[in-house]
């Protein structure tokens, strides 16, 4: 049982490549990390090109510095003088190898430089790309699958340099072995290849079936992987422990492994095959290389030395093949990763948030919506159907309305994070010039708008960070961030604390501190105030917050407002609202009503009357008689007052 099926459906180009296809691809990957190279640190990659060419020419001259001291210790005469005459030879064998070794040594300076340079190019080329792509896309699984994909090969690039060298240092060598043996004989050069392609059709063969098995288990092992992190995440502790959860996630993770463990039995039982029939072609061309090596020294075709020198090749050699053979085999799995990523770097490019677009009216003096509707990508029902409003500057807009009603969907489209399926945004100058969101300059959108979301990120970084991250575009400026602090009245909280805002407002770092539920919506709303845009959006902004705080926070809310500032207010706290300018109240994506306080209390039997009145109830105001209570609406019929 696979975690995800769709995901089986989805395979690499690289996953169905043949030999031939593979082997024309490596110089293209190689040529991709030479690129990557070259971009990161030219004097680097130029020192390890050197370095792996140097080695090559070492080793073929080595090899003839062999064959001179056979063919002298071979011929005949008295050995001290066989020798004295191969002494020049030896010398050059001795230079050789301390001159292979010095290169060997360059080389791994030359790429341990280099790697890491590339690992980040990559990463920060494909982290980019991913955070640029529109939400809306992120939400359709098959691209989400193949952005997630690509984030196993971004450190590939890095590998796959390492891989180059390794293999380049290899090749070279083998092609110098094999200059000299076909100098030396002609007929050793095929014993060469007969024993290497076995190898090779192994590695292949190896390569993709693991390739296949990883990407078809992805999702299972994600899974597998987040059950485990639960059991040892703080803030689950306690219902790990007191509802027993970790006993059902623990039976969960053994179930889930034990199906991983029959993959892995099928992948080994399967591998074991290949390399059995790999490793059986090539011991029996091996077999014939060495017969027909006999056969050319006992027939006069091949004088001993020359037999010798042969020898030596072919040892070199299919020790090379070894180590050659695994690092193709990883090569071709690093490049199928590597693929991944530039696949998911190309997919996040095409789905991206436009760079350009109309400059937005300045000052903008409304945010209209208009018969907006939005479907969630996958989803049967859409979550707005034709609602229309109106945001403007100095007021208070409250959005209100029974859960999953529609309210955080409105205010992403609000903010520019989502495009509506149909419909239109408008945002308005003083003169009646507008842009709609879809042409508009999205950077602008973002930087007008400041955002309190429901579930916000909790950063494990510092209490300063926590704030600055609210721009993100901008220096931090610590005045600021003092100053947004006051704004959500966390600075005395935060300066009290033993490192003050150098505090990682998470536990378990040195310096770490635990901040309680209140205190980091308190944090964020430093964020969003950080943030210093003329409209800000926020989404129950004082779920976790004391009566007293909670009391203090709308009021800032409203000084905010009266002050100049666009304020949405998202909330089921509907005390809150009363001073709102105006009220929105949806109903399964549509506006049922909307209006001021005063305005939706005097609609009998309307939605906002009756939830105010049931809030009021639980402070002892009477309940509202049964027969005032509205009928339940459903989407598809909206209500006859509503906004249009
Ligand atoms: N990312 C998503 N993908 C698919 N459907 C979603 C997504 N987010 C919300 N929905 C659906 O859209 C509808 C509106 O959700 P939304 O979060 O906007 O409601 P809400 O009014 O803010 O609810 P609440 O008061 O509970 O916060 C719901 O039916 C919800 O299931």
């Amino acid at each position: 049982m696979r975690w995800n099926h769709a995901y089986v459906e989805h395979e690499g180009a690289l996953a169905r490549t043949g030999f031939g296809q593979m082997a024309s691809a490596l110089p293209r990957m190689m040529a991709v990390v030479l690129r990557a190279g070259w971009a990161a640190d030219r004097r680097a990659l130029v020192g390890l090109v050197v370095a792996q060419v140097g080695q090559g020419i070492t080793g073929a001259t080595g090899l003839v510095a062999v064959n001179g001291v056979l063919t002298h210790l071979f011929a005949d005469g008295p050995t001290p003088d066989k020798l004295r005459q191969s002494l020049p030879a030896l010398i050059v064998l001795a230079v050789v190898s301390v001159g292979t070794a010095l290169l060997a040594a360059w080389s791994t300076a030359m790429s341990g430089r280099l790697e890491p340079q590339i690992e980040r190019a990559v990463s920060t080329q494909y982290y980019r790309a991913v955070t640029r792509v529109e939400v809306a896309a992120t939400e359709q699984p098959e691209i989400q699958r193949h952005l997630e994909a690509g984030k196993f090969g971004t450190d590939s690039a890095r590998r796959m340099l390492g891989l180059s060298v390794g293999i380049t240092g290899v090749l070279i060598s083998m092609v110098a072995s094999a200059a000299v043996l076909a100098s030396l004989h002609w007929a050793l050069l095929p014993m060469l290849l007969a024993i290497a392609v076995p190898r090779g059709w192994g590695a292949v063969r190896t390569a993709r079936r693991e390739y296949l098995s990883r990407r078809h288990w992805v999702d299972h092992r994600r899974a597998v992987a987040t059950l485990l992190q639960y059991l040892t995440m703080p803030h689950a502790a306690g219902e790990i422990r007191a509802h027993e959860a970790g006993t059902l996630l623990l039976r969960g993770y053994e179930e889930m492994s034990r199906l991983v463990e029959t993959e892995q039995r099928r992948l080994a039982r399967a591998q074991a095959h290949t390399e059995l029939v790999a490793g059986a072609f090539s011991g029996l061309a091996s077999l014939g290389c060495y017969g027909m090596l006999w056969w050319l020294l006992t027939s006069g075709g091949l004088p001993l030395a020359v037999g010798g020198t042969a020898v030596v090749a072919i040892r070199n050699s299919t020790a090379g093949l070894t180590s050659l053979v695994r690092q193709v085999n990883r090569m071709y799995e690093e490049m199928l990763q590597f693929s991944d990523t530039e696949e998911a770097t190309r997919l996040a490019a095409e789905h991206a948030i436009p760079r350009t677009g109309a400059p937005l009216p300045s000052p903008v003096r409304a945010v209209r919506v208009e018969k907006v509707s939005f479907t969630y990508p996958g989803a049967t029902e859409p979550a707005l159907t034709d609602v229309s409003l109106r945001v403007r500057p100095g007021e208070v807009t409250a959005l209100v309305g029974m859960n999953g009603s529609g309210k955080s969907t409105l205010a992403k489209i609000l903010a520019g994070l989502v495009l509506p399926t149909e419909g239109a945004v408008w945002w308005e100058g003083a003169d009646g010039e507008r842009v709609e969101l879809r042409d508009a300059d999205r950077a602008q959108v973002f930087r007008s708008v400041g955002l309190l979301a429901q579930d916000f990120p909790q950063w494990q970084m510092t209490a300063a960070a926590n704030v600055a991250v609210g721009a993100g575009d901008r220096a931090r400026d610590m005045a600021e961030v003092r100053s947004a602090a006051r704004a959500a009245d966390v600075d005395s909280l935060v300066e009290g604390l033993a490192h003050g805002w150098d505090s990682i407002v998470f536990k378990g770092y040195e310096r770490g501190v635990q901040l309680s539920g209140g205190q980091w919506q308190k944090l964020a709303t430093a964020r969003s105030r950080y943030r210093d845009a003329p409209f800000l959006l926020v989404d129950e902004p004082t779920s976790a917050l004391d009566p007293h705080a909670e009391i203090e926070a709308f009021e800032r809310l409203r000084q905010l407002a009266d002050d100049g500032t666009a304020v949405v207010l998202i909330t089921h706290r509907l005390a809150a609202t009363t001073t709102a300018d105006h009220i929105y109240v949806l109903d399964a994506g549509r506006v049922a009503e909307d209006g001021t306080h005063d305005q939706l209390m005097a609609r009998p039997g309307g939605l906002y009357q009756h939830m105010f009145q049931r809030q009021a109830a639980q402070y002892g105001h009477p309940p509202t008689p049964p027969h005032d209570l509205p009928t339940a609406r459903r989407a598809g019929a909206p209500h006859p007052d509503a906004a249009g």
